[in-house]
């Protein structure tokens, strides 16, 4: 890791990669559940391109027990994630994975949160409205991932990652003002709506999966599904009709054809479709040939900002809950 690297990342990656240099990682498996998962997507997204030596998978944390693979051992390096640090189901992941004899690296927002106790390595990421970008959960995961890749299999990355530190806030910044009407527009448009079915591929999938299931679903009871732009044409695309709302998101990544083509069939036959379309934010300073990585980061920021004003329009605030931490489940 050259000097400049170093200046900027978070001192928690830091610890973690000094500890992952001193060990052979042949399988990275990625551990959370709910929006802690969907965020993990886009690092999967990026070991899936970018390593040449290194497999990995993404797991929900109890499947990732009952399954229990048998990759899973002391040259396993296991990621998990968990905003509160208490998700029961994550913090059993992280024991399991430590009596494996795998590394265990958890990133959370709070620092003696059980998972963070449960782990070899936990990285503290700052979450909320007025924090730097750079220092969010996605932020930290690409920090991990591309660290990982640049210290395993010199891959240059990193160092692209790094110098696009200092800009994530500006980026997001003129994202969320860009953004903000469009926003409002579909709150007003779609707030009486009773299903909105999300569409993305690659690591867009992510936000795609987190617009669905934590923001229609969980926080504003809207009926959902996130569907998978290439699965599409495999069945999701008969329930299509004029009157079906569809959010698609359109990503920079290698996988953007699936989007258009699924985007181009979709108005052929529907009316009530919201595109989020990376094309338009300004990503200026970003190296080439990390754009769609960085571009997955800002859709997943824009969606929050279309799910607040959906709340908004809908008097239906993100944090009502009927079951979730209410009832036994
Ligand atoms: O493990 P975490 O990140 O604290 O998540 C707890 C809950 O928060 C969500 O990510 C969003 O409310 C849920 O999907 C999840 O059950």
């Amino acid at each position: 890791m050259n000097e400049m690297s170093t200046q900027t990342i978070s001192n928690h990656v830091q610890q973690a990669l000094e500890a992952m240099k001193n060990r052979v990682i042949q399988h990275v498996f990625f551990v959370a559940c709910g929006g802690s998962s969907a965020l993990m997507y886009p690092s999967k997204y990026v070991m899936d391109r970018e390593a040449k030596t290194i497999r990995s998978d993404l797991f929900s944390s109890n499947e990732f027990i009952y399954r229990n693979p048998q990759a899973l051992d002391e040259k396993s390096l296991v990621i998990l994630c968990s905003l509160s640090g208490t998700t029961p189901e994550t913090v059993e992941a992280a024991k399991f994975a430590r009596s494996k004899g795998a590394l265990t690296v958890s990133l959370t927002n709070v620092g003696d949160s059980p998972l963070a106790q449960a782990s070899d390595y936990p990285v503290v990421f700052a979450w909320g409205e007025g924090t730097d970008p750079a220092e969010s959960n996605a932020s930290m995961m690409y920090q991990l991932v591309f660290g990982l890749l640049h210290h395993k299999e010199s891959n240059d990355k990193f160092n692209s990652y790094v110098s696009s530190l200092s800009l994530l806030e500006s980026i997001f910044s003129k994202a969320w003002n860009q953004f903000k009407p469009n926003a409002k527009e579909f709150a007003e448009s779609y707030k009486k709506e009773k299903v909105i079915y999300t569409m993305a591929s690659g690591s867009n999938f992510g936000p795609a999966y987190a617009l669905s299931i934590c923001y229609f679903l969980e926080m504003q009871w809207i009926h959902s599904a996130a569907i998978h732009a290439g699965e599409y044409f495999h069945g999701p695309f008969e329930i299509l009709d004029k009157d079906v709302p569809f959010f698609i998101i359109l990503g920079l990544d290698e996988t953007r054809p699936m989007e258009e083509r699924a985007l181009e069939f979709t108005k052929r036959y529907g009316h009530r479709i919201v595109v989020l379309d990376a094309k338009q934010f300004d990503l200026e300073g970003i190296d080439e040939g990390i754009l769609g990585y960085v571009a997955a980061m800002v859709i997943s920021r824009v969606t929050r900002l279309y799910a607040m004003e959906l709340a908004a329009a809908r008097n239906h605030p993100l944090t009502t809950r009927r079951y979730m931490w209410k009832v036994e489940y």
